[in-house]
């Protein structure tokens, strides 16, 4: 009988919990987004003097109602060349995958123009240097070894198009079908999977709210091919 009532009692008191991962080159602003959402669900004031991570940082929030009654535990890596590498160590025990975008380090002609123009050049091994590529190449590659990656296979991704409070910012339409549709449609990406693009200023908490939103209701969605940890 005690075990019973033991059960019941932990069935109506545990809530489910959800891991995301926040991933993204080093500079995306994925510190001051986890620094923004712990604020934003904790009523206290962001820290937003980052320093570039060397390991990990980790938040766990609870939403507030209307938002279903769960946690998601929040893990922001590194994201500078040298620790890209640990990644993959995340991906079996994640839920899902934000993968943060630095809209004013991606060029400053049209992504289209961009792409095609980063691929001849790494192509030919020469560099043009009339057109700033930004970081969209290297963000590129990125991306697709995160998609081609089995431990992340059929995972959520929610691409954050960040900084769009710069002036010289790219704006997410041009993020979204110049860049993130192509990598998804490739041949290195991965179209089945549920994806969406969203802008966000994780300096000002812009969209980060919507950000939560969209990831909350996407892993209780796949939480058949993901169950989350009982907590
Ligand atoms: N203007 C602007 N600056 C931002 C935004 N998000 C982050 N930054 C700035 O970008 C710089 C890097 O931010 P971090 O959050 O530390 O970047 P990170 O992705 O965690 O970098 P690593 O830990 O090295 O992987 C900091 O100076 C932030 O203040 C944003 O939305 N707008
Ligand atoms: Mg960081």
């Amino acid at each position: 009988m005690y075990h019973l009532f033991k059960s019941i009692y932990l069935h109506a008191t545990s809530k489910e919990e959800y891991s995301i991962l926040l991933l993204g080159l080093d500079n995306a602003g994925k510190t001051t987004l986890l620094e923004q959402i712990k604020a934003a669900y904790s009523s206290s004031n962001p820290n937003l003097r980052t320093v570039p991570t060397v390991g990990q940082n980790v938040t766990t929030v609870s939403l507030p109602p209307p938002n279903p009654p769960i946690y998601l535990k929040i893990w922001d890596v590194g994201g500078q060349h040298s620790l890209r590498g640990l990644w993959q160590s995340y991906y079996t025990s994640c839920h899902a995958i934000v993968f943060v975008i630095d809209s004013s380090d991606v060029g400053n002609a049209t992504l289209a123009e961009l792409s095609s123009t980063a691929r001849a050049n790494a192509a030919a091994g020469t560099d043009n240097p009339e057109i700033d590529n930004g970081r969209l190449e290297e963000c590129r590659l990125v991306l697709e070894s995160v998609l081609q990656n089995e431990d992340a296979a059929g995972v959520p991704i929610l691409v954050l198009a960040n900084k769009q409070d710069r002036e010289d910012c790219v704006e997410v339409v041009r993020i979204k079908e110049g860049f993130v549709r192509k990598v998804f449609e490739g041949e290195k990406g991965e179209s089945v999977r549920d994806s969406r693009v969203l802008p966000c200023s994780a300096l000002t908490g812009t969209g980060v709210k919507e950000a939560v939103e969209w990831l909350c209701s996407r892993v209780q969605w796949n939480k058949e091919g993901r169950p989350p940890v009982m907590r």
